[in-house]
């Protein structure tokens, strides 16, 4: 793991915005177009609101999700929205965003959506981490945990009901292990003592049950980068 602590909010939100669109500028460079995963929840808005601005052929750029909740892309809470919202502004408006859920796709249509978009694997990946030690929707002591770690698919649906991180929103689409292996970059955002406490206990075992969000340190392929600030 390589740990990038910044002072500031302010340095956090650049310096991860000028990391994200350095890993997408090196794919494109050696290939036609790159493929940005991103997650959602309360940590990276600001991050893909800097990137929007970054100077990148966004028009060879596909972004798609590392998780939804089980919401319409239009609803305030869905990960499509956070990142319509934040992101695909300026510069980066010429990107094309691939949302998992669309009004009248039934959840395995959507899962099965999910999965043939991920046949042009994942290039650049934005993982977030829950005070829970969650990450995409992966929670400890879900029922479909197992299932989701042993997927050879790169998405799974999950049930995430009984996981307070889950908060209200149980039924979602996720990343799987198989979908993060193949990205060339990884990168974690991090804000807050509570999570810098627990990014310490997620270099002391491989236990993913405990923690899922050690996938990003366990699943063998990029090294992890994460930026992190108070
Ligand atoms: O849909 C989701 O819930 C997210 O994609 C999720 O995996 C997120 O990255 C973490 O929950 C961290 O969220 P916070 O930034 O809100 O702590």
């Amino acid at each position: 793991m390589h740990l990038h602590a910044y002072e500031s909010a302010t340095q956090w939100t650049w310096g991860a915005a000028i990391a994200i669109s350095s890993a997408i500028a090196r794919d494109l460079q050696q290939r036609p177009r790159a493929r940005l995963l991103l997650s959602g929840g309360k940590t990276p808005g600001p991050v893909y609101a800097a990137l929007s601005k970054a100077p990148l052929d966004w028009n060879n750029v596909d972004v798609a999700l590392v998780d939804e909740r089980w919401l319409l892309p239009e609803d305030p809470d869905s990960n499509a929205r956070l990142v319509r919202e934040t992101l695909l502004q300026n510069k980066a408006q010429k990107a094309r965003l691939e949302a998992i859920t669309r009004a009248g796709r039934p959840f395995d249509e959507a899962l099965a959506t999910a999965n043939l978009h991920a046949r042009q694997p994942a290039g650049v990946v934005v993982l977030g981490m829950g005070d829970d030690g969650h990450t995409a929707s992966l929670f400890p002591g879900m029922q479909d945990l197992d299932r989701a770690l042993a997927s050879p698919l790169p998405y799974v649906g999950v049930d995430a009901s009984g996981c307070p991180g889950a908060g209200q929103w149980h039924r979602r689409i996720s990343l799987t292990p198989a979908g993060l292996a193949p990205a060339h970059s990884r990168i974690l955002l991090v804000r807050g003592e509570r999570k810098r406490a627990l990014l310490d206990r997620l270099a002391e075992s491989d236990d993913v049950h405990e923690f899922p969000a050690r996938l990003a340190l366990t699943v063998p392929g990029a090294e992890l980068h994460v930026h992190w600030c108070p």
